[in-house]
């Protein structure tokens, strides 16, 4: 399902944070979006989301299959958000307890089981959070995500906590698990963005634009050493920065 944004205009009291803004997500594809702190990359998937309350919005959002995209977003962030006093299982199938009255149906624990196992998690259900690694809670966000089995997937900087190999690793589960989604993730790292995404954008200046899209080649993930990588890495710290100075 594609979605477009057009004409979206936000501010945060007199602050405008960008106008007249449009972006498309094609379905099934991972859209980056790269920018220098405080240009806005999180009030834009905000909006997307619907979250955005105490900010003036305005724009439209269409899905191509005509539905709203309103209550079909699943959400990954930096924190896992993961609920302290509930198992890992329990954590995972935490969509069906805030939207039924009754226990989880034995089909829904089977395919949260089966996510556990998908992100390596399996002999872990039983345990609570606070026993688990920073990267081994993080992939139990993920299976959390994947659970909700929505259209279009934000996820805002979501392996920034993680050390550089579990970051690796991460990556790499995500774009196997996610490769069929609509996805539209935030990152401060280029080589990130360029490992996992179809389309690259650059969110700069005040008010903030969009670049043009830059589409690594190959398939994702795409490998840290790639040349084609290595150069589209060098060109977009240059993007970075130029809007820095
Ligand atoms: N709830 C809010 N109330 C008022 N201003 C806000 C609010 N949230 C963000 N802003 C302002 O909007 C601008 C854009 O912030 P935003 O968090 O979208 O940037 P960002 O690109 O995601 O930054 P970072 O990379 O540091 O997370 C900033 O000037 C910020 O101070």
């Amino acid at each position: 399902m594609d979605i477009h944004l057009s004409n979206a205009s936000l501010h945060w009291q007199h602050h405008c944070v960008f106008s007249q803004l449009n972006l498309t997500l094609p379905g099934g594809q991972w859209t980056s979006i790269l920018g220098q702190s405080g240009v806005g990359k999180s009030s834009l998937i905000q909006l997307l989301c619907g979250i955005a309350d105490e900010a003036d919005v305005q724009g439209e959002i269409a899905c191509s299959d005509g539905k709203p995209l309103t209550g079909r977003v699943a959400w990954m962030a930096q924190d896992d958000l993961l609920l302290p006093w509930l198992s890992v299982l329990d954590n995972v199938l935490l969509g069906t307890r805030l939207t039924q009255q009754r226990r989880p149906k034995p089909e829904q624990i089977e395919r949260a089981r089966y996510l556990l196992s998908q992100v390596g998690l399996s002999e872990r259900a039983k345990v609570l959070p606070a026993q688990l690694s920073g990267g081994q809670r993080q992939r139990v966000a993920l299976a959390r995500t994947l659970f909700q089995d929505c259209p279009l997937v934000c996820m805002d900087e979501p392996f920034s906590a993680l050390d550089a190999i579990n970051r690796l690793r991460l990556q790499d589960l995500a774009a196997s698990l996610l490769h069929d989604r609509t996805v539209l993730m935030i990152t401060h790292d280029p080589l990130e963005a360029l490992r996992l995404s179809d389309q690259i954008l650059v969110l700069g200046g005040s008010p903030a634009k969009l670049s043009s899209p830059i589409t690594p080649p190959g398939l994702a993930p795409r490998q840290v050493s790639d040349s084609e990588v290595l150069r589209l890495q060098g060109e977009l710290l240059e993007m970075l920065a130029g809007e820095a100075s």
